[in-house]
């Protein structure tokens, strides 16, 4: 099921597992799991392979120090830049050192332009895991940036050495972090590596439980997204059915001069299978949409609010009727999308966001970064220094399910279970994109999925339409929001043929 762990639940399990153990097994096998997986990344004939491992002075050191002795008994020349601790160490890293030092690895002030002009086959980075206490910095910062530079492939051990495991974010005001093509990850996997800055740092993550048994993991709230936990609600099509029986979707918003987004949320839903779909205007409704003459456009004066779901932000401006808009749609009975103004609407209304926390129907909020953080009446930064926990948050505030988008996406529910997205990637770093995904979202809801499934489905359908259109070359320059309309159809007919019944 794909669960994250933070490092306070890591160092429990670790400590725990380490009780039953002989001393200094765990990082024996974290450097036996270690150098398999260098083998893989090395060239058929290892012998005389360039690996440089850096070993830092804590026990990520001490697993690249065991990785560095298996290695070399594999025919690769191995270079050890070295870190020891200024105090004690770990009888067990001290015991990783005394292997490495006692292998053919070499032990080597290896520094600049010997570092840069070498052509390394691979580098391991074991420099900090999970003990990271503070920014990267002085000679070590350096060295990070060198390693950034090079090009060649880079394993990270546990965590790329700069990178908070719990939250993915760049340790420091102004940090640096190694930035791997690989990343092994020891015990479980951790949110950091999937979201936020994770994403550009760990590369491809591959998890090394260490022989630890299912039942030394607690069970816990925060996984990975994935197709397991919403294809229950994938339905093949009913020969007998009609469009009454795919809901109805109203995208309300497009005041004057934005009239663009409705209209790309609403051919999203209309694309994701909902039977009838409304494109809803603050100001004057255009007589239909002629690109997509499906859709019927209105104005919102005047609209029927509780015969549909309904998507309530996209281009809706702030101006007073917005806000008439926005309190109708939330006292409404409709099932209820909230994105973009409609939410910047609301993180000004402390009323209005009491009323959406009592909506018996529940909501779905979808926020950016930015409207996240004005929701909660903080920086952005403090967003993105943990989106898991500002997502959390904003769920239990708003008892609703947040949506909050970037790199590596964060649904979070009331309850506190939350997952983070694996789909997707910065071809969606364009206008409109947010506008589909909400469509996409109001669209499920209409054909009778929970909230909670709507939102996984629509957030990993969004992100993986995005990536077989890279795959085709559609992007990641120059994809458009509308090119994604099609291609989620795709992938939703595909995932109906995979798992509806
Ligand atoms: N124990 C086990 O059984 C297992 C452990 N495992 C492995 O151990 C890793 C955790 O090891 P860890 O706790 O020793 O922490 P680690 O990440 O090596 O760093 C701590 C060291 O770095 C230092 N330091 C911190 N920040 C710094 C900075 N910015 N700049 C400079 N120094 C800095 C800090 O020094 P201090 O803060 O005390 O001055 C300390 O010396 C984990 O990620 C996994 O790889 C696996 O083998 C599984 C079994
Ligand atoms: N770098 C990225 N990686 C993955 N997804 C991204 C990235 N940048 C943007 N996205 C996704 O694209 C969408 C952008 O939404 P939003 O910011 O609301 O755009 P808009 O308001 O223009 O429609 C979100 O689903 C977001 O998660
Ligand atoms: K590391």
């Amino acid at each position: 099921m794909n669960p994250l762990y933070s490092v306070a639940e890591i160092r429990a399990i670790e400590q725990r597992a380490a009780e039953a153990l002989p001393a200094g097994t765990l990082m024996q096998r974290a450097g036996q799991a270690t150098a398999n997986a260098a083998l893989d990344m090395l060239p058929f004939s290892t012998n005389g392979a360039r690996v440089l491992v850096l070993a830092g002075p804590g026990n990520n050191g001490g697993d690249a120090l065991e990785a560095a002795a298996h290695l070399t008994y594999s025919g690769a020349q191995v270079d050890v830049l070295h870190f020891p601790p200024a105090g004690e160490q770990s009888a067990e890293r001290a015991a990783a050192q005394r292997r490495a030092e006692s292998s053919d690895a070499i032990f080597n002030d290896i520094g600049g332009s010997a570092l840069a002009g070498t052509e390394w086959n691979l580098i391991i980075d074991g420099l900090f895991g999970i003990g990271l206490a503070r920014p990267v910095s002085g000679a070590l910062r350096t060295l990070v940036d060198t390693v950034n530079t090079l090009g060649c492939p880079v394993l990270a051990l546990d965590v790329p050495s700069g990178l908070d495991a719990d939250t993915g974010a760049v340790v420091g005001p102004d940090g640096v972090a190694i930035r791997a093509t690989h990343t092994i990850t020891f015990i479980g996997d951790k949110p950091g590596l999937h979201t936020c800055d994770g994403r550009d740092h760990a590369g491809q993550v591959t998890v090394a439980a260490l022989d630890l048994e299912p039942r030394q993991f607690p069970s816990v709230r925060l996984h990975l997204n994935e197709a397991r936990f919403f294809a229950r609600k994938l339905k093949t099509r009913r020969q007998n059915s009609h469009k009454g029986s795919y809901g109805n979707v109203a995208v309300v918003g497009g005041a004057r001069g934005m009239a663009g987004a409705p209209i790309l949320a609403a051919r999203s839903a209309l694309h994701a299978g909902a039977g009838r779909v409304f494109a809803v205007f603050a100001d004057d409704a255009p007589s239909y949409d002629s690109g997509q003459p499906e859709l019927m456009c209105r104005a919102a004066a005047g609209f029927d609010l509780d015969s549909s779901v309904l998507v309530l932000g996209p281009g809706l401006g702030t101006a007073p009727q917005s806000v008439e808009l926005l309190k109708r749609a939330v006292a409404s009975a409709s099932a209820l999308v909230a994105d973009a103004d409609a939410l910047n609407l609301l993180a000004a209304d402390a009323a209005l966001q009491a009323a959406v926390a009592q909506r018996g129907a529940g909501c779905i909020i979808t926020p950016h970064p930015l409207e996240a953080a004005r929701l909660l009446g903080c920086a952005i930064t403090a967003v993105q220094a943990d989106r898991v926990a500002a997502a959390r948050t904003l769920a239990a505030r708003l008892r609703a399910t947040v949506v909050l988008k970037g790199s590596g996406t964060v649904i979070a529910a009331p309850d506190g279970d939350a997952v983070i997205n694996t789909t997707g990637n910065p071809a969606l770093a364009t206008a409109g994109t947010g506008d589909v995904l909400a469509g996409l979202c109001g669209s499920l809801l209409a054909q009778g999925w929970p909230q909670w499934e709507a939102a996984l489905a629509a957030v990993w359908l969004h992100g993986m339409a995005a990536d077989v259109l890279v795959t085709d070359g559609v992007g990641p320059i120059g994809l458009t929001a509308g090119e994604l309309v099609p291609a989620i159809r795709a992938a939703i007919n595909r995932l109906v043929q995979q798992h509806g019944r």
